[in-house]
C-alpha cells in the first residue's frame, strides 16, 4: 500500500507544488492522476519512488518510510517501482531486447555489467517480459525501427521484466496517436488485472483515463480536490479539478499528435 500523510512538496525556488497530500492506495489499483498543467501530477508520482524527497509530512510504501530511506536501501527499493515516461527513455541504437535486458543490470556482478553478458535466465525472462506486451517479434529489432507505441511497449516490457509491484507513468501516452495509445493503454490494464501491478498513471486525456482507471485522483494547485471511482465522476467534479476549464482539457484528446 502506498500512502500519503500531510505530504508536502516544497522545491528550492519556493515553489509548493503539493500540499496537505492524504492518500492510501492499495496493491493492484490502477489509478489515474488529472489535473491542469503545474497541478503537480508529475511531482505526486515521483515522490513515491524518491525521484524528489518530500518536504512535510510522511510518504510510506508498504510500510517503508520512504524519506528515510539511504543510498542503497533507495536503489533496492527502486527495484520494485517501474517507471514509464512519455519520452520512453530507450537506448534507440540497439536491439528491443538489449534495452529490456537492461533491467536486470543492477543484478548483475560487475564484469557482467561490462561484457554486457546475460545468462540464459534473462533472456528468457526478457522475451517472456516482450511476450506480454505482444512484441515477442521484435526482440531482435533495433528500436529505431519501431513506432511510438511500439517503443513504449518496449519500455513497459523493460519494466515488467523488473517484477515490480508498482508502475507509475508520467504521461505515457502523450505522443501517442489515439489508436496507438489505445493499445498501450490495453497493456496497462492487462497487466494490472492479471499480474496485480499497481498502475498509478499521470495522465491529460481526461477521457481515457475515465476509461480505464478505476480511481481518478484529481490535482488542483497542488491539493487532492477529488480522489473516488472513476464512474463517480461527474462534470461538475472536471469543473473543480480543472478550474472550470474542462472543455479545454478534453480537447486535447482531438489534439493528440500522429506518431506512428
Ligand atoms: N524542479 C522544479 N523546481 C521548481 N519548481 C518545479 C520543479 N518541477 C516542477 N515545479 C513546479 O511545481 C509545480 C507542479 O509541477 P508538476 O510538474 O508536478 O505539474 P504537472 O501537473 O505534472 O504539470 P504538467 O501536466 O504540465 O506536466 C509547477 O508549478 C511547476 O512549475
Amino acid at each position: 500500500m502506498i500512502e500519503f500523510i500531510n505530504v508536502e512538496k516544497k522545491y528550492a525556488n519556493g515553489t509548493v507544488a503539493l500540499q496537505n497530500i492524504n492518500l492510501k492506495i492499495e496493491q493492484g489499483e490502477f489509478v489515474a492522476v488529472i489535473g491542469l498543467s503545474g497541478a503537480g501530477k508529475s511531482t505526486l508520482i515521483r515522490c513515491i519512488n524518491r525521484m524528489h524527497d518530500i518536504t512535510g509530512g510522511q510518504l510510506n510504501v508498504d510500510n517503508v518510510d520512504v524519506g528515510k530511506l539511504r543510498g542503497k536501501q533507495i536503489r533496492r527499493f527502486r527495484r520494485r517501482i517501474g517507471m514509464i515516461f512519455q519520452s520512453f527513455n530507450l537506448v534507440t541504437r540497439t536491439t528491443v531486447l538489449k534495452n529490456v535486458l537492461v533491467s536486470f543490470v543492477p543484478d548483475l556482478p560487475f564484469w557482467r555489467k561490462l561484457t554486457g553478458v546475460y545468462n540464459r535466465d534473462h533472456k528468457i525472462k526478457a522475451l517472456e517480459a516482450l511476450d506480454k506486451v505482444g512484441i515477442l517479434d521484435k526482440a531482435y529489432i533495433r528500436v529505431d525501427q519501431l513506432s511510438g507505441g511500439q517503443q513504449q511497449r518496449v519500455a513497459l516490457a523493460r519494466t515488467l521484466a523488473q517484477n515490480p509491484d508498482i508502475i507509475l507513468a508520467d504521461e505515457p501516452i502523450a505522443s501517442l496517436d489515439p489508436v496507438t495509445a489505445k493499445m498501450v493503454m490495453d497493456d496497462f490494464k492487462r497487466i494490472n488485472q492479471e499480474m496485480n501491478i499497481s498502475v498509478i498513471m499521470n495522465i491529460h486525456h481526461v477521457e481515457v483515463a475515465l476509461e480505464y482507471a478505476d480511481r481518478i485522483i484529481g490535482i488542483h494547485k497542488g491539493t487532492v480536490v477529488f480522489d473516488g471511482e472513476s464512474a463517480k465522476v461527474t462534470k461538475e467534479i472536471l469543473d473543480t479539478i480543472y478550474g472550470g476549464q474542462v472543455e479545454e482539457a478534453t480537447a486535447s484528446l482531438e489534439e493528440s499528435p500522429a506518431h506512428v
